[in-house]
């Protein structure tokens, strides 16, 4: 209620007159009786809340879309990771086919009913060059072609043209990006949200698996939907359903929920199973292609057991390429296991999200059937040791906020015997070789696999390999990176791997020229958990002892 409209009412209803200092006291501001008749300011709330699809939008770098070439290297690895994940999980031999289309301006604007428009006002634009401009870069450019003549007569390495480095922001160029696997495919209900949520996946339990977060396939669609407005198509059929699902969503970004255009059945006459998922976002061939490139060709090393068929099309016939990385053994790694959680490795917030989704009702057979390596009888003796509190036949669900510290502080410094690495399925010895010979071609090659090792109660495994000479190998260092058999290609300087290759060890006591030899160095870690440094899984940091120094044994 507004203060000034009681005018001082009294108990019984009836109205005093406002005295005269009261009065006076009002007009000025002054005195207690006034200072309750002043109107109150709003108190609004300065609080705002972001979805998290909102969030990863605004911060779309720390998912490995820095900018548009970035961004086009990043949705082709997110789909091709999935559609790997996807076969792998029903053990098929993975049959993926990569296209990325290059959509010139004025076909996008065809396809979104955009009408082509000529630049009328030049000098509007951020590539505009005024006469004078153009006449001093011609000039410049002149100069450097002199000396880059100079040099080359005289065996000197040549540097770029200034013009070939690019101007200004440029056009934006425009890529239809379609990954096909044979997979499981995705359930009809389930697809809406998989594409269409952020955070949303199949993949949040304890088990290697190249996917993790929830997230990529959805940047690609929130990138699409920045940089064209367009929205993700999906196709997808289980083994043996008679329909295909054909689905076209885009995503609120406010509601972080899918906003679906279409989502229908239709029939599936060749008992195709599988996933095709198609986006058309802004990218940047030419920046990135090497590294597209790159990292098909490390998935191929670390990947024998697939086929890729890799293709880029554009209207200009000489950028075309077809790619297709053939496989060269039907010996896949085992499917990883979905395991438990190890007591070191649990979370007071860990511990009580176990305790509302188990099925076990008391506390002994909630610790024996939760996690990994407590058995009935340690299950006992640790119940005994948390004190007069607690007994076998405690219901978890009457368990106090102060018992479950009790139990985390024991699980933190009790005695556990390590996680077994049985749930792991790295590449193999005999695939990692195999890679290599088949996309280097070395002279020679050397290759050793750890047993499982473990950090903060996660099992690992390192994988490596050292090859001498061969096909496309520059002189020198040549490292390969993989987590969890995904490639890594960014933040190479931050990573465990780089810095151990290239301090830990001393390459001259195998008689190794780390200057001159044609070397390359494979090292793959798997584990339930990579300790990425972010959310594009772009590189593992150096911080972990126990990882540092099993990749320096390795090697
Ligand atoms: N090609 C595919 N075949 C089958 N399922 C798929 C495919 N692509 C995506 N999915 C499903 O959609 C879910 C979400 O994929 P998304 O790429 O967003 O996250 P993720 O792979 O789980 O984790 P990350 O963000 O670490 O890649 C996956 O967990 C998977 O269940």
């Amino acid at each position: 209620m507004d203060d000034s409209s009681d005018g001082g009412a009294t108990a019984g209803g009836t109205k005093k007159k406002p005295s005269a200092a009261a009065a006076k006291g009002k007009a000025t501001g002054k005195g207690k009786a006034t200072s309750k008749a002043v109107p109150k300011a709003k108190e609004s709330s300065l609080l705002k809340q972001k979805s998290p699809a909102e969030f990863f939008a605004e911060n779309k770098n720390i998912a490995g879309f820095d900018n548009p070439g970035k961004s086009l290297y990043t949705t082709m690895r997110e789909l091709v990771e999935n559609a790997l994940d996807s076969a792998e999980s029903i053990s098929e031999l993975p049959d993926i086919e990569i296209t990325i289309e290059e959509i010139t301006k004025s076909k996008f604007n065809t396809m979104i009913g955009l009408v082509d428009r000529e630049r009328v006002d030049e000098a509007l634009y951020d590539d505009f060059e005024s006469s004078k401009a153009r006449e001093k870069r011609l000039a410049k450019e002149a100069r450097f072609q002199e000396t880059q003549a100079k040099n080359s007569a005289l065996g000197k390495k040549v540097k770029d043209t200034p013009a070939a480095r690019g101007k200004g922001r440029g056009e934006a160029s425009f890529f239809r990006v379609t990954c096909k696997d044979n997979g499981r495919g995705m359930p009809h209900e389930d697809i809406p949200n998989m594409f269409g949520r952020v955070l949303s996946g199949t993949k949040y339990g304890l088990r290697q698996t190249r996917g993790k977060f929830g997230l990529g396939a959805k940047m690609a669609l929130i990138w699409s939907k920045m940089s064209t407005g367009l929205p993700i198509d999906i196709k997808s059929s289980m083994k043996g359903q008679d329909y295909i699902t054909f689905c076209r969503l885009d995503i609120d970004i406010h509601k972080n929920v899918p906003h679906i255009h279409l989502h229908e059945k239709r029939e599936n006459n060749d008992h195709w199973h599988g996933a095709e998922i198609q986006v058309i976002i802004e990218g940047n061939w030419t920046t990135h292609r090497s590294r597209i490139l790159h990292y098909m060709r490390q998935m191929a090393v670390i990947t024998p057991y697939a086929q890729f068929l890799f293709r880029f099309l554009s209207d200009a016939a000489e950028k075309n390429l077809t790619i297709k990385f053939a496989r060269r053994t039907d010996v896949m790694p085992p499917v990883p296991l979905l395991t438990k959680h190890h007591p070191s490795a649990v979370d007071l917030l860990l511990i009580k999200r176990l305790i509302t989704d188990t099925t076990k009702p008391n506390l002994l057979q909630f610790l024996q059937h939760e996690f990994v390596n407590i058995s009935k009888a340690h299950a006992d003796r640790l119940i005994g040791e948390m004190g007069p509190d607690f007994s076998a036949k405690t219901t978890v669900n009457s368990l106090t906020s102060q018992q479950l510290v009790r139990i985390h502080q024991l699980f933190r410094q009790a005695k556990f015997d390590d996680p077994s690495g049985n749930c792991l399925s790295p590449a193999g010895e005999y695939n990692l070789r195999l890679g290599i010979i088949k996309e280097l071609h070395p002279d020679l090659v050397a290759t050793h696999a750890s047993s499982p090792q473990v950090f903060e109660g996660h099992p690992f495994i390192v994988e490596a390999g050292v090859s001498i000479g061969g096909k496309d190998v520059k002189q020198g260092l040549n490292i390969f990176r993989f987590a969890n058999r995904i490639p890594l290609l960014f933040e190479q300087g931050a990573d465990v791997i780089t810095r151990t290759a290239l301090k830990r060890i001393n390459w001259s006591i195998y008689k190794i020229n780390q200057q001159q030899d044609k070397i390359g160095v494979f090292v793959s870690i798997v584990s339930t958990k990579i300790p990425f440094k972010g959310t594009g899984k772009e590189y593992i940091g150096d911080d972990i002892t126990e990882i540092a120094d099993a990749v320096k044994v390795s090697s």
